[in-house]
């Protein structure tokens, strides 16, 4: 059993549970601001407040279910929040017992307004961990991921495969490293002490603070979901090459690229994370051009070999490190999305040299973001197709699909410990 967290922490993972399902804010938003519920507390106590507010929005539906028998209507909602810190504690994260019902009776007696419910969460609270480990095994399985997405995935890929989409988001997902030298992967895993997965990322499942880590300091890798690695790979050897990374922020593939040999230019919209790309490529030492730039009105000086376009999309693929999206933005729509994909896409496609390829990815799990979106630009463009993956080390042959495409979900390698959901494919014109 772990020690109880402190009272800031769980103090500031209440508020951050109250921006998101109260106000619709994203934790990225709520970590952002400067008189947020992360600003006051010391970097440990964040730290735990976000574990603790992740934890509970990845188990939200389920932790609700056990609390709710236990109440005869819903408390107003921060005793409501604390309740659910408690029952997270308890079920998910063992915590002891009386530490977490201390916790939230302390957290409640802190609230002017609801003060005089702190006999009903002590109440609460203790029959939760009296009783709450039977009715938490008794939870069937999720049937589907919650919210808008849940009937979208099922339509897209079936009851099967939405329930272990949604399974696969209730776990805290791994991090995992891209080396900067695949050479190098296996004597990195072994200091890092990490999984050297096939595709050559590396996982660690219990990772600490990303800055302390060792390689951090001298740039030996970079953070990148193992599934968000593919991609790049599919282009096969690009030594040489005139590579545009359009939608570049924070740098992932642009590291990739460079770190394999390309020319890159670095291309994004947003100056803040092209601030961070230029930070990552100066911790790493690998160069590239920096553009801040909208796509929609810059264009390379020259035809280029290839362009990467990462287009801004739904981020459907990605659950698992933001259980906050589907509360903070529970009917959102993606039109504007699928439209800017499809002009980047007309856009990125007029700058290739004769034989020029265009890699066309998003971290999404709807197909009209991928598949879709590709059927529409070769309607678009006759003699457009897909050129063929170069398929990476590693990868399972059931990831490309019959169309050529490489289709990553959050259920894959669950064993493992999964991966973002993500949809990549490299096209060229005849
Ligand atoms: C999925 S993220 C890119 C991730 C990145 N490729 C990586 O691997 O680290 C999408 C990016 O598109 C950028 N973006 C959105 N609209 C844009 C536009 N019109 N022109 C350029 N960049 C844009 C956003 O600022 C955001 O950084």
């Amino acid at each position: 059993m772990s020690a109880a967290p402190g009272l800031a922490a769980r103090r500031a993972a209440a508020q951050l549970l109250a921006g998101v399902l109260d106000r619709r804010q994203t934790l990225a938003e709520l970590s952002a601001s400067a008189d947020g519920p992360l600003a006051a507390p010391k970097p440990e106590e964040r730290a735990r407040a976000s574990v603790i507010a992740l934890g509970v929005l990845r188990q939200l539906e389920r932790l609700d279910a056990v609390l709710s028998p236990m109440l005869r209507k819903p408390p107003p909602p921060p005793v409501h929040h604390a309740l659910r810190i408690a029952a997270w504690e308890v079920l998910v994260d063992g915590v002891a017992d009386y530490a977490a019902v201390d916790g939230a009776v302390r957290l409640v007696q802190g609230l002017h307004k609801h003060r005089h419910l702190t006999g009903l969460t002590n109440a609460v609270a203790r029959r939760l961990a009296r009783e709450g480990a039977e009715a938490w095994a008794a939870l069937p399985p999720p049937s589907r991921p919650v919210g808008w997405l849940g009937p979208r995935i099922v339509k897209a890929w079936g009851r099967e495969a939405a329930a272990a989409i949604a399974e696969a988001h209730l776990g805290q997902p791994p991090l995992d490293l891209t080396p900067r030298t695949p050479a190098e992967a296996a004597a990195l895993a072994e200091t890092l002490g990490a999984e050297l997965l096939p595709t050559g990322s590396l996982r660690l499942r219990m990772p600490g603070q990303v800055s302390a880590l060792p390689g951090y300091a001298e740039g030996a890798w970079w953070v990148q979901d193992a599934a968000a690695a593919l991609p790049v790979r599919l282009l096969g050897d690009v030594r040489g090459l005139r590579i545009v990374d359009l939608c570049a922020a924070p740098g992932g593939k642009t590291m990739q690229l460079a770190a394999a040999g390309a020319e890159v230019e670095a291309v994004d919209l947003s100056a803040p994370r092209m601030e961070r790309v230029r930070e990552n490529l100066g911790r790493t030492r690998l160069p590239a051009q920096v553009v801040v730039a909208d796509a929609l009105d810059w264009a390379p000086d020259a035809p280029v070999d290839v362009v990467v376009l990462d287009a801004p999309c739904s981020a459907t693929g990605t659950l698992r490190r933001h259980p906050d999206l589907p509360h903070a933005r529970p009917d959102p729509d993606i039109r504007p999305l699928l439209e800017l994909q499809a002009r980047l896409i007309d856009r990125a496609l007029g700058w290739l040299k004769p034989g020029g390829r265009l890699l066309y990815c998003t971290c999404s799990l709807l197909p009209e973001e991928g598949e879709r979106q590709i059927e529409h630009a070769r309607d678009r463009h006759p003699g457009l197709r897909v050129a063929g993956a170069v398929p990476p080390e590693g990868l399972e042959p059931g990831w490309i699909t019959d169309a050529g495409h490489l289709r990553l979900r959050p259920d894959y390698w669950s064993g493992r410990g999964g991966m973002d959901g993500f949809f990549a494919t490299v096209l060229s014109r005849d």
